[in-house]
């Protein structure tokens, strides 16, 4: 009952701004002396971390690695380097972290760094410091106001009391889950919607009117943007860490809800002149939002088709995992990233979707899937329904065997 053909893996279309999903990064390695960093005979790691040592924050470092890397890494350095200045640990960090990377997709990050820059250059966010700067060249945002977390006047209150009261109960309050793992709730203002929009459309005027390449979200889509790339990222991480941590915390434990760091923040456009649809695939996440932001159109359906590991991403679908959402602007969908999934052709008006990938940077390579994913489970029961087959068998055998 594999109705899709084979789930792709939806990645980001020009930088990974991490590890990828399933790949294990190579043992950490002495790094060279980062130029001003004290002379010290010993530059190793250490095994352990020292635990007792109080890490910097590191929370203005934006870039290829969670602020939370570095933190964790500072427990690492050799104890000479421990009382060294911020500059130096963070230059010799990023070089250690920098052995991580295959060369090409080091090019990548950087090339992607400059990209983000030159926007951030030019399209001033009312949150920069580069604001002033860049006065004369750049053009304003539409609605500053989006640039800084606003919970009342983002957030339904219904939603905000169920993050208030932060307990699965009242979270389970304002939600449906039509097939298990999915949960879907009214999340955003209708105003916030609006703005939103408008504000993508201001940026892209203005990348059209610059003559810019614009960088798409990611490999499957022509159209849209990424939000972090102009100006809202800082914005868009108190959302996932404030607002969807609390709720993946208690509902998707088993993929490290409860750890998410990073997140890719951007809008997917379908419609007429648009994308039309988007192909079965897997999120590169550990936790999907996406949430219509509007405005008018038939057709989109997203459907759904089971959670599975890398091993069995193309395995086949069970009736029950089969479901289809019709989006409401304004309302969320909340899905595991390996939920598979696609959306319908948009066939008449024009969609457009807010989607925030959460992520763990500080990922643990997970070997056993067997709690969430679809078919290991299935695999798991059908070896014990076999194994009961034959314990019958043998004992049936033996009673068998004893009245002769
Ligand atoms: O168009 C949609 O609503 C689905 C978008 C999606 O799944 C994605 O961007 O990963
Ligand atoms: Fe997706």
């Amino acid at each position: 009952m594999a109705l899709d053909g084979p789930a792709e893996r939806r990645d980001e279309a020009q930088a990974a701004m991490g590890n990828g999903n399933g790949v294990a990064p190579p043992p950490l390695r002495p790094a060279g002396r980062p130029s001003g960093a004290p002379a010290c005979a010993d530059r190793r790691l250490r095994l352990n971390p020292n635990m007792e040592h109080k890490p910097q924050d590191y929370s203005d470092v934006r870039g290829e690695y969670a602020p939370a890397v570095y933190s964790a890494l500072e427990r690492h350095l050799p104890p000479s380097v421990l009382d060294a200045n911020r500059e130096i640990k963070l230059q010799l960090m990023r070089e250690v972290l920098g052995h991580y990377w295959p060369h090409g997709e080091r090019n990548k990050v950087q090339r992607h760094r400059e990209y983000r820059q030159r926007i951030l250059n030019h399209y001033k966010s009312a949150a920069g410091s580069w604001y002033k700067r860049a006065q004369l060249v750049g053009q304003e945002p539409l609605h500053k106001e989006l640039y800084k977390m606003r919970p009342s006047s983002f957030f339904l209150p219904t939603f905000l009391e169920a993050i208030r009261t932060n307990t699965e109960e009242s979270f389970r309050s304002i939600m449906t889950e039509p097939v298990p793992g999915v949960y879907s709730f009214a999340m955003l203002q209708p105003n916030f919607c609006e703005m939103l929009l408008q504000e993508v459309e201001n940026f892209e005027k203005w990348v059209h009117t610059m003559k810019f390449k614009i960088m798409r979200p990611n490999t499957m889509n022509k159209y849209g943007a990424v939000l972090d790339d102009f100006g809202l990222e800082v914005m868009l991480n108190q959302f996932m860490e404030q607002f969807i941590a609390p709720m993946s915390t208690v509902l998707y434990p088993e993929v490290g809800g409860g750890t998410l760091d990073t997140h890719h923040a951007f809008v997917v456009e379908y419609g007429k002149d648009r994308d039309v649809e988007l192909g079965f695939h897997v999120d590169d996440s550990e936790v999907t939002l996406n949430v219509c932001l509007g405005k008018q159109f038939s057709g989109g359906e997203l459907y759904f088709r089971g959670i599975r590991c890398e091993n069995h991403v193309n395995s086949e679908t069970q009736h029950e995992e089969m479901f289809d959402y019709s989006h409401v602007p304004g309302r969320a969908v909340l899905h595991r990233g390996r939920h598979r999934h696609g959306a319908r052709p948009t066939s008449s008006g024009l969609r457009i979707n807010l989607l925030l990938w959460c992520r763990r940077e500080m990922k643990k390579y997970q070997k056993d899937f067997s709690g969430w994913c679809g078919e290991c489970k299935r695999e798991k029961k059908e070896r014990q329904i076999h194994a009961v087959k034959a314990t019958k068998l043998a004992f049936l055998r033996g009673a068998g065997g004893a009245t002769i």
